[in-house]
């Protein structure tokens, strides 16, 4: 029997599709004007499309001289400017050529730079060219890199420091993006203290609040720290009511088949709980609903299942539902540096390393153990019913592809 015929686990695909359907038919779709200093992370609402040419002018790429090479018969030529950036240069005197330097704009009617490394200065200061020269060698055209008019970056493009950097080069000092994402991050489970607070028996600190919370913010979302709501039916129906205009609820534990797992409950009993078991380890009783019209998604509370369903499935949602149509981890592969004997019924991710150019698992994979996950790289995805010898290739996931 393999994961996909197993009743009630629902492969790693079908999830994601699953979510992503949902996702686009829940898109954010307000917009707002945001400086460039604040977009970092945000997505982009339209395209930019280029209201100049880069460069705006041809300019030089190397410190040297400036000539036109049509009108040069081979004689050294005296220096009839200098040209630093950002000067503007008078027209270049036929029979001359310029000192210019890199950045700087190439005089009119001169169409050659030629390093000063390759010229020597005679002792009238005439420039003397010692190597072959080529039309057109080391001028940066104007519009060569975006021509005025061309979309240099589509909707739905996720802002980094390359977006922000490219949008600056064109002169855009705010950008049109989608609003942020709110979500309300929701703890589940009596036996969670904070940290700063002593240990009571059998209390354990909240760890996923602060995980979810810090990586949500490197998303650019608003979020509403809803707290920690103890196993109870009653005030998880009534928590869940009062979190109040969010596009989100984000929860942690109570989503397995527990007595005391209410998050479920409480969806099911509002006629909302959409999902699932997943056929994925760590993750299994990863669960999706809504609450009162609101999209919840519930993560299993165990550390390690938190971080690989928010990173693998919860994260491309968030990102689908403001726009961003490539929202999976690429990953790359990577021959296995272990042996994986026994297949299983679900898919696993393993927090792993690489060492001597191997993917190493950390040695204890219960989805407990956070420590795991610090100690990783990345992700290594073991497939469903599969072995693995030493040296197979396998999907390896940097961790830094989806902690942002
Ligand atoms: N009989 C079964 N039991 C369990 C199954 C199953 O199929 N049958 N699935 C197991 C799997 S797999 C997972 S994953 C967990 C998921 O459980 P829940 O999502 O209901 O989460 P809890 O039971 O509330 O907690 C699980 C575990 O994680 C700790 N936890 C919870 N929240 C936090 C937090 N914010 N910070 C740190 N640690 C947290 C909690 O103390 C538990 O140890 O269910 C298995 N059981
Ligand atoms: O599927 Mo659970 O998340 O292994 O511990
Ligand atoms: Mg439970």
């Amino acid at each position: 029997m393999s994961a996909c015929d197993r009743p009630g686990l629902l492969p790693m695909e079908a999830a994601l599709e699953r979510l992503l359907a949902l996702a686009d038919a829940a898109p954010v779709e307000q917009i707002e004007s945001v400086a460039l200093v604040e977009a970092d992370g945000r997505v982009l609402a339209e395209p930019l499309v280029a209201a100049l040419d880069l460069p705006p002018w041809a300019n030089s790429a190397m410190d040297g001289y400036a000539l036109c090479l049509a009108d040069w018969n081979g004689q050294a030529l005296p220096v009839s400017q200098r040209i630093q950036a950002g000067s503007a240069p008078e027209p270049l005197q036929p029979g001359s050529c310029a000192r210019i330097f890199t950045g700087a704009p190439l005089p009119h009617g001169a169409d050659t730079v030629e390093m000063q490394e390759n010229v020597d200065l005679d002792d009238a200061g005439r420039a003397v060219f010692r190597e072959t020269l080529r039309v057109g060698q080391n001028v940066r055209a104007q519009g060569q890199e975006t021509r005025r008019g061309e979309c240099v970056l589509p909707a739905g493009t996720r802002l980094g420091p390359v977006e922000l950097g490219l949008a600056a080069s064109l002169g855009v000092a705010q950008l049109p993006v989608r609003r942020r994402l709110r979500v309300a991050v929701l703890s589940t489970g009596d036996e969670l203290v904070e940290p700063g607070q002593a240990l009571g028996p059998g209390q354990i600190y909240n760890s996923n609040r602060r995980l979810l919370i810090a990586w949500l913010q490197r998303l650019g979302c608003a979020v509403t720290d809803a707290g920690i709501l103890p196993d109870d039916l009653p005030r998880t129906r009534a928590a869940l009511g009062a979190l109040g205009e969010v596009d989100l609820i984000l929860s942690t534990g109570g989503v397995s088949v527990g007595e005391a797992d209410f998050l479920g409950l409480a969806l099911r009993e509002a006629g909302e709980l959409a999902l699932w078991k997943l056929a994925i380890k760590p993750g299994k009783p990863l669960t999706f609903g809504h609450y009162q019209g609101v999209p919840v998604i519930g993560l299993p509370g165990n550390p390690a299942s938190t971080l690989v369903t928010f990173g693998l499935l919860a994260r491309p949602y968030m990102l689908r539902r403001l726009g961003v149509q490539r929202v999976e981890p690429l990953g790359f592969p990577l021959p296995a540096g272990f042996t994986w004997s026994k297949p299983g019924m679900r898919r696993e991710y393993l927090r792993a390393r690489l060492e001597h150019g191997r993917v190493v698992p950390y040695a204890n994979q219960s989805s407990g153990v956070l420590r795991s996950a610090a100690w990783a790289e990345g992700l290594a995805e073991v497939m469903e019913g599969s072995t693995l010898a030493e040296g197979d290739m396998l999907r390896f996931i940097p961790l830094s592809e989806i902690l942002g």
